[in-house]
């Protein structure tokens, strides 16, 4: 599976590189901007040729310097290329120095204050700043792009953005903007990024609608995605080079001679009368992920409800919480999920306390997480390794305050990384970039973006649904929390895109044998 580097790391390769003689910086910034060039015309066959016309923006660092490849290659296939840049160059690095000079052999380097005049062009180009930002853009690269933009009147010229959208923060996947200054001012339609997708290029708000990723001759580390994610390591949710049956194979019961136990019994508790729901999303996507069984607990008073409702589901009369010890005697019981449309409560609190000290795989979502709110270190108290906790960012902000969205200094993944640690269980941080962390430091990322968007999986009850499917994966004992909540997180997102707009939750699990079958599984 491809990971998603920092700028750091990012770094750290290109000099191992260099200092092992692999390569010179210089080599590296001709085959980014080369590889831009290609990524952009295979992105847009038009623009193949001759004669089209390009204005490339080029800030003070490599970003810059790779700016100035891209102007010079553009030109030498007979583009028309205006070239505006920043910075005094006499402080570049040596490569893009160099790369200025070879470009000024070509045309000359204009002030980014005179880059609004002139005509229409068929590509903007923006080399302004790459994984070097260290803080906010300056106000006058946004007002050069925006004055680009307006030379193109009503018929918007293509954008094309090198290595990040200048501004974009690739650890973090913010915005770095100056004051006043429009969310998607700096937004491209294409941004090509070298060696390895970034962090922020999957976290946040995307801010490009595709995203190309162009080998520059560096090493690239080998990731399994049937193992763990190496701590440190921030894996991008994806079959990757392995077909999606033999990924999904790690994970789903398909042993030929398996019996309906092999495949897990999950046990999932039921709301009250009028709020079961909830409960029976959980419980169907969790039979129709694959567990063998699956068992609704329900009061007394929600079981006519449920018994209209049900027929593979099995259901069962819980009196409370005295009544789940009974229940959780059943050592076939091989996972257990609650929440959804339990209530927040004492009740739902001493559901949780039970269910965590009968030790079994566990996904606890909504009511039993916002139930610890007043006092989360309790909840932390009760958790096991065996443990998912699924909260959306409101959830996610009682438990953890101090790592809430609105106020968040360090980065989702960070959040989610610290959570795991203090909670002692793998969390899923839900949103289009979702996040899921386990104690040990492990950390994937499930991004809906780049032709992978399913905004329409923000319904009602499709929370629900993620719930029963981890707790059906979790079920079978084939796979860990953490593959068990990637896979799930991944195979949701899929199972949306699969139905497609008009989605309502009830139709995520029936979609899934036909996802199944044209996965090849
Ligand atoms: N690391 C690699 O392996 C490669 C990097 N390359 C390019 O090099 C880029 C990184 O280059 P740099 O590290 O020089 O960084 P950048 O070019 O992203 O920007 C850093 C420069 O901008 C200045 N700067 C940073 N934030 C600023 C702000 N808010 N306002 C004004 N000035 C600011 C810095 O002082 C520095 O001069 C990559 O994004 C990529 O485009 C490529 O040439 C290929 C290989
Ligand atoms: N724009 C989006 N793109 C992709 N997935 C989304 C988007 N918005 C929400 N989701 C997903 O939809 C689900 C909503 O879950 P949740 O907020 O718990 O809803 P509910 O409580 O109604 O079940 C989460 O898995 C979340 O990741
Ligand atoms: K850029």
């Amino acid at each position: 599976m491809p990971e998603l580097l920092t700028a750091a790391q990012m770094r750290a390769r290109e000099e191992t590189a260099m200092k092992n003689g692999a390569v010179t910086g210089a080599a590296l910034m001709e085959r980014a901007g080369r590889g831009a060039v290609e990524a952009t015309v295979r992105t847009w066959p038009d623009l193949a040729g001759g004669g089209h016309h390009a204005v490339v923006l080029c800030g003070p660092g490599n970003n810059g310097g790779d700016g100035y490849v891209v102007a010079r290659r553009l030109a030498d296939l007979g583009w028309t290329v205006e070239v505006f840049g920043m910075g005094d160059p006499q402080k570049a690095s040596p490569d893009a120095r160099l790369m200025r000079q070879l470009w000024e052999a070509c045309g000359p380097v204009g002030q980014l204050s005179d880059a609004g005049h002139g005509t229409r062009p068929d590509l903007l180009v923006d080399a302004l700043f790459g994984t070097g930002l260290g803080r906010a853009i300056p106000a006058e690269t946004v007002t050069a792009v925006a004055a680009v933009k307006a030379r193109s009147g009503a018929r918007a010229c293509r954008v094309v953005a090198l290595d990040c959208v200048s501004g974009l923060d690739c650890d973090s996947g913010r915005m770095l903007l100056p004051d006043g200054a429009a969310p998607d001012a700096m937004a491209a339609d294409l941004t090509v990024t070298f060696h390895a997708a970034k962090r922020g290029h999957y976290l946040g708000q995307p801010q490009s609608r595709s995203l190309e990723v162009v080998d520059i001759g560096l090493d690239h580390a080998e990731d399994d995605p049937r193992q763990r994610p190496a701590p440190g390591l921030l894996r991008r949710i994806e079959p990757g080079r392995l077909a999606p049956a033999a990924w999904l194979g790690s994970v789903l019961p398909v042993a030929p001679g398996a019996h309906k136990y092999d495949r897990g019994h999950v046990l999932v508790l039921g709301g009250g009368c009028g709020k079961g729901g909830a409960g029976r999303l959980a419980a169907r996507a969790a039979l129709r992920i694959g567990a063998g069984l699956v068992t609704l607990a329900v009061p007394p008073s929600a079981l006519q409800e449920n018994a209209a409702r049900l027929d593979a589901i099995m259901l069962t009369s819980m009196k409370g919480p005295e009544g789940l010890a009974d229940i959780l005697s059943d050592s076939r019981l091989s996972c257990v999920a609650l929440g959804p449309g339990l209530g927040v409560g004492e009740a739902t609190r001493e559901m949780v306390r039970q269910v965590a000290g009968a030790d079994r795989a566990t996904v606890l979502d909504a009511d039993a997480l916002s139930s610890f709110s007043d006092d989360p270190d309790a909840l932390f108290g009760l958790l096991h390794a065996r443990c998912v906790l699924t909260p959306h960012e409101g959830e996610f902000a009682r438990l953890f305050p101090d790592l809430a969205e609105k106020d968040r200094s360090v980065s989702k993944v960070d959040a989610a990384a610290e959570a795991a640690r203090r909670s002692g269980a793998t969390v899923l941080l839900k949103g289009p970039d979702t996040v899921i962390a386990s104690p040990d430091g492990a950390v994937s990322v499930n991004a809906a973006f780049y032709g992978r968007e399913a905004p329409w999986l923000g319904t009602a009850g499709a929370g629900d649904v993620l719930t029963g499917m981890i707790a059906g994966l979790m079920g079978n004992g084939r796979a860990d929390p953490h593959l068990a909540a990637s896979a799930g997180a991944w195979l949701h997102v899929e199972a949306a895109r699969y139905v497609g707009p008009g989605l309502i939750s009830e139709d995520l699990p029936d979609a899934l044998p036909g996802l199944f079958r044209s996965l090849g599984l």
